[in-house]
């Protein structure tokens, strides 16, 4: 690390727990240090040093339209100029709210919240509610936030930090929490079958961005729809990475399966803090003050989280930007694939609309136990070469990578140009 940057992270450690304020930005996972970032535009971040990189973090998927657009950057001052929070309904939380329903399959009714882990965490308690059951089905390495349930064999951080079932979760919390294997629908039947009519809902990950990027096998989405029916519990798709992501109208239109809740976040808030949760009218009527389900929050349906979110949807809402994602990722990850067969690597790239997953694996990686058995530490030595040449990839083999519509072929050149010789360091180091 440079100058500066050692200095903010030496002295952060002193007031925040591991000088970061979500685990895996502190670069554990990837034996570093975490990067200060002073500033982010179109594709690009730069740290307290000065120095740039071409990002594929994306502020952990917000990010789509690149950093810092102008037009987004533009209807949020004016927002500011009449006040940053009302704590009471606004115009703009209404057209948020009708947007949503508009445009995502299956949204009736919509909530809108200030984090994922309050629209998964509200999702769940909704399903108990509206089903009269109290267990939940899970998937190993999918991650839903941080709420006691939830951190139940967990990704993302979790998992990084080598603690998928948190610590400091009551046996209480966790022990409505049934663990399914991810892409194998007998595990999820089996969990049905043993616990019989005391299952309130599946919810999934519809393609998993928490162990990396996990795609679903052909049929998996459709057989959870399908088991869900059977048995009676609510099928709930965490978009809160997929929606807006994988297409506009997420997960649902690519795989053609309809959940009965959805949950959203990161990109509807613009890079603003937010989530929200929907799904069929007959559920979303149980929420208080309509029903039972008590669900709140003081900064719920912020009028600039508002703003940053629906001027980004707007721009974003053309199919030739899902276009251009996929072309970007297809030749940044055929570049790549190209590049370690070259250099006799063992590589696979997992890919869904404009997010991908690159592993140091020869073998397809389909859920966490595959996941788990790419080299990790080629990554991590793949990972700090790419750096060094200001290439900015998520600090952990579990998250997946997201391309923004402001990566030009040019910054993809440049990063297949840093690959290169990053696996030419790696194939001699191998030998
Ligand atoms: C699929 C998924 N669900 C939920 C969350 C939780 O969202 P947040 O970090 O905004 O609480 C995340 C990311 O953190 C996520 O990737
Ligand atoms: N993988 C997480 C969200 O998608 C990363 C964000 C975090 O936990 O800080």
């Amino acid at each position: 690390m440079t100058k500066v940057n050692t200095s903010l992270f030496t002295e952060s450690k002193n007031y925040i727990p591991g000088g970061v304020n979500s685990p895996v930005r502190a670069f554990t996972g990837v034996n570093g240090d975490p990067l200060f970032i002073s500033k982010a535009d179109k594709a690009y971040l730069y740290d307290a040093d000065g120095k740039r990189y071409v990002d594929f973090v994306g502020s952990w998927g917000p990010a789509i339209l690149g950093h810092n657009h102008s037009e987004v950057a533009q209807a949020v001052k004016q927002a500011v100029d009449n006040g940053l929070s009302f704590g009471a309904p606004t115009a703009i939380e209404l057209e948020m709210a009708a947007y949503l329903c508009q445009e995502i399959p299956n949204l009736e009714m919509v909530r809108m919240v200030s984090s994922g882990t309050e629209a998964t965490m509200s999702a769940i308690r909704l399903a108990r509610g509206y089903t009269g059951r109290d267990k939940i089905i899970k998937f190993a390495g999918c991650y839903h936030g941080h709420s006691d349930s939830l951190l139940v064999n967990a990704g993302s951080g979790a998992l990084t930090q080598g603690t998928p079932s948190s610590a400091g979760v009551t046996k209480g919390a966790a022990q409505d929490t049934l663990v399914a294997t991810y892409n194998d629908l007998a595990s999820v039947e089996q969990l049905f079958v043993n616990n019989p009519e005391q299952i309130a809902c599946v919810i999934v990950e519809p393609v998993a961005g928490n162990m990396n990027c996990v795609p679903p096998v052909e049929g998996f989405l459709t057989g959870l729809r399908a088991l869900c029916d059977k048995y009676g519990a609510v099928l709930i798709f965490d978009e809160v990475m997929t929606g807006f992501r994988v297409a506009f109208k997420g997960s649902q239109e690519v795989f053609n399966v309809n959940a009965d809740l959805i949950t959203l976040g990161k990109i509807i808030g613009g890079g603003m803090p937010v989530g929200a949760f929907g799904g069929k009218k007959e559920i979303m009527q149980h929420i208080a003050p309509l029903g039972p389900v008590y669900q709140a929050g003081t900064l719920s349906g912020n009028p600039i989280s508002m703003t940053a979110g629906l001027t980004t949807l707007k721009l974003l809402n053309k199919a030739e930007n899902y276009q251009q994602l996929t072309q970007s990722v297809d030749y940044l990850t055929q570049g790549l694939v190209s590049l370690a067969q070259k250099y006799d690597l063992p590589f696979t790239v997992n890919k869904v609309g404009g997010m991908f997953g690159i592993f140091f694996s020869q073998q397809p990686v389909t859920n966490l136990e595959t996941a788990q058995q790419a080299d990790i530490n080629l990554f991590k030595k793949f990972h700090a070469l790419m750096l060094e040449q200001g290439v900015y990839l998520a600090p952990s083999a579990f998250e997946a990578s997201f391309m923004s519509l402001a990566h030009t072929t040019a910054d993809l050149d440049f990063v297949l140009a840093a690959a290169e010789q990053a696996f030419i360091t790696l194939s001699k180091e191998d030998k």
